[in-house]
């Protein structure tokens, strides 16, 4: 069996009515970068800051490096943070204007005690590292771009060498020409410091480019998860097929659009989760197949070979369509 630095097992997190996210287990090994993808509202920033324990789930276990992180209490979990950071969206939102860059980045080794020439050392390595030279420590976050402040974020978070980074949507923010520098920064980083990542973004491109694996998510529930390039090459769930039909493949400009597999309409809110498959009301899948009842009333369980796992009754109906269509020779 692989080595497993995270796990979650059957989370959920509800919020009054809403179940943002609703029963969720997965894996990541040590060293890879696992996506999670998914139009806006399927739970993925709340998946993120549950498995960090930011949010504690409504139920469910996340275990990290060995513990239980579920089972700890407030103190013993900033003590278990610190290999488990993370990165968010909004640079500008997440540092605090008031305080020098230096003193941003130190602040989890002045937490955990470190001593002022120590951190003094380790900033200006760290500054070092994520591109942005020691003699920035003095300044203040509003004197720095977008990208540079995004770099501020990944050197605070690397302060206390952590294995494992969650980033929620770290380029959403950022130009394209800069996000493809935080890209490769990141992929840097992992090399350099055997990290991994969970990597949250609704930006497939980015995901193909970084991703070991990747992980759909649909109204708070993972509805494929798959290595990557078997996810884009050979998608097993109609909501994955439809997400890639709708976006500009890697490379080659805008993709031909398979119309058959757009999605209608924006997603149902997830205080009313439809019966049977979730997706049921959106998918173009059943359609096809004249709306069988087992979809509308059965909720389909994860199933699948090789670590390629969907929840979908007619999963296996997929490949035949996609392989006369154009959307999957040109994501190819
Ligand atoms: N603190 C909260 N209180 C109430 N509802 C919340 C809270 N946080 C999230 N939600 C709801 O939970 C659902 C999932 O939200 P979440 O932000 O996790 O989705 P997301 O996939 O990350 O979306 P986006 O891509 O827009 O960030 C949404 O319906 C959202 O409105």
């Amino acid at each position: 069996m692989n080595e497993i630095l995270l796990e979650a097992r059957d989370i959920e997190v509800r919020f009054n009515a809403v179940r943002a996210v609703d029963g969720v287990s997965l894996t990541v090994a040590p060293g890879e970068t696992l996506a999670i993808v998914g139009e806006s509202g399927c739970g993925k920033t709340t998946l993120g800051r549950s498995l960090a324990l930011l949010q504690r789930p409504t139920s469910g276990k996340v275990m990290f490096d060995g513990a239980e992180l579920t089972a700890l209490s407030d103190r013993q979990l900033r003590q278990a943070r610190r290999q488990l950071q993370m990165v968010f969206q909004d640079p500008y939102a997440s540092l605090d204007p008031r305080q020098r860059v230096g003193e941003i980045v130190g602040e989890p080794l002045l937490i955990a005690g470190v001593d002022r020439a120590t951190r003094q050392k380790r900033v200006a390595e760290l500054l070092d590292m994520v591109g942005l030279g020691a003699d920035m420590a003095q300044r203040l976050p509003r004197e720095f771009s977008g990208g540079q402040r995004q770099r501020i974020g990944i050197a605070r978070a690397l302060a206390c060498e952590p294995k494992l980074i969650i980033c929620d949507e770290p380029l959403s923010a950022l130009d394209v020409s800069i996000q493809a520098q935080i890209v490769n920064l990141l992929i840097d980083l992992q090399r350099r410091l055997r990290l991994t990542y969970v990597f949250i973004s609704h930006d497939l491109a980015v995901v193909r480019q970084m991703a070991s694996r990747v992980a759909v998510m649909y109204l708070g529930r993972i509805v494929e998860i798959a290595e990557t390039e078997q996810l884009f090459s050979a998608p097993r769930h109609p909501y994955t097929v439809a997400l890639l039909s709708s976006v500009p493949t890697l490379g080659s400009g805008p993709s031909p659009v398979a119309e058959d597999f757009l999605l209608a309409g924006d997603p149902p809110s997830p205080s009313r989760v439809p019966s049977g498959c979730r997706f049921h009301t959106r998918c173009w899948l059943s359609g096809k197949l004249g709306h069988p009842e087992r979809c509308a009333t059965q909720a389909p369980v994860s199933a699948g070979e090789g670590g390629h796992l969907a929840a979908c009754h007619f999963s296996d109906e997929i490949a035949p369509l996609l392989s006369t269509s154009p959307l999957l020779k040109g994501a190819a």
